[in-house]
């Protein structure tokens, strides 16, 4: 997914640079990948300054850092099972761009990317507005596809916004819900939509993908760059991704989750919001259980690095990758 990625966001006309980053031992995967770029590049017209790294010096003055490294899950698995293994890959990679990208933004997408956004938050050190995760941005979307096949409508005539955890308890806001600007509930066919189908639709989406194909790519490869397409253009534009709250969502807060936010050049910023009652339920639901995995893979990580001082006075590079 990371590859396709990197490819969406090179499409990109704000981009004029890209580091192709990997872990040591993948230098001739990621020279092969950019000699590929290079081909479509020349092929589209495209002038992109491209690199393929396992420096991290090389990600020096980078505006935005996409962590996509982590393991995926297997058939059968919640995302939040990876929780605990990814912790440690993304606790260390928002170290590394912390010290070598101190300006950037960082968007997270490994999964669970709510609990992974708070690991980056914590151990990059950054303000909360530099960084965030890919959340419920890519459920929205899937949402929203639904609907206008319903509809028989143009994707672009639907908005929609799912916000909560990037799994099992996400929340949709049918109050935020418009197709060509009319609000879904003022629509007649509102009391036939197959509403509580669509979201289970949405929350087995990504599992139904791996189970036929082993991943997915261009759902999240475009999700993401059309995200970093918003940064990169200064756009303001409002989409529902997995932010650090203190009480924006009637005033629910201290957790990452998806939330809609307000996305520029300077990173994103959660607009407050008022949800109605049986939303709030939902809502808080999933920033319980949020919240409940991310203090534990927290506090595992600061005894985990504890120890790791304590033996060797000092933090191994693979001590905290494997
Ligand atoms: N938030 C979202 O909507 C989505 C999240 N994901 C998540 O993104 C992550 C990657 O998924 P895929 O690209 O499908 O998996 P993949 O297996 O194709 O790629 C994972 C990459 O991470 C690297 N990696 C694995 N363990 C590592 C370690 N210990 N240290 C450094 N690098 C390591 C691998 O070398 C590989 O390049 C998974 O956690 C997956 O669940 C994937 C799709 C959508
Ligand atoms: O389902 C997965 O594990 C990958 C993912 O988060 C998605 O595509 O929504």
């Amino acid at each position: 997914m990371g590859q396709f990625a990197a490819y969406a966001v090179s499409k990109i006309p704000f981009v004029s640079r890209l580091v192709l980053f990997g872990r040591e031992g993948n230098e001739d995967f990621l020279e092969g990948i950019k000699l590929d770029f290079i081909d479509s590049f020349s092929a589209l017209g495209r002038d992109v300054k491209l690199s393929a790294s396992t420096n991290p010096g090389d990600i020096e003055g980078s505006d935005v850092v996409i962590i996509t490294s982590g393991v995926p899950r297997s058939p059968g698995q919640d995302r939040l099972d990876l929780a605990k293994q990814n912790a440690r890959v993304v606790a260390y990679y928002s170290k590394m761009i912390a010290g070598y990208a101190p300006d950037a933004i960082i968007m997270v997408v490994s999964n669970p990317v709510d609990v992974m956004t708070a690991v980056a938050l914590e151990c990059s050190g950054f303000i909360p507005s530099r960084v965030f995760g890919l959340g419920t941005h890519l459920d929205s979307m899937r949402l929203k596809s639904y609907i206008a096949n319903h509809f028989s409508v143009h994707v672009s005539e639907v908005h929609t916004r799912i916000i909560g955890e990037h799994g099992e308890t996400m929340v949709p806001l049918w109050s935020a819900t418009t197709i060509g600007g009319i609000q879904v509930q003022n629509l007649p066919e509102f009391s036939s939509l197959p509403k509580d189908e669509f979201v289970e639709c949405v929350k087995v989406a990504g599992s139904e993908i791996i189970n036929k194909c082993g991943a997915t790519i261009y759902g999240p490869g475009e999700a993401i760059a059309t995200i970093v397409r918003t940064i990169l253009g200064n756009e303001n534009r409002i989409l529902s991704v997995s932010a650090y709250i203190r009480s924006e969502v009637n005033d629910i807060g201290d957790v990452c989750i998806g939330v809609p936010v307000r996305i520029n050049r300077k990173g994103v910023f959660p607009v407050p919001i008022r949800i109605s009652e049986e939303e709030v339920s939902g809502f808080q639901r999933s920033v319980d259980r949020i919240k409940s995995i991310t203090s534990e893979v927290l506090s595992d990580l600061k005894s985990e690095n504890a120890e790791i001082d304590k033996k060797n006075n000092v933090v191994h590079e693979n001590d905290l990758l494997f």
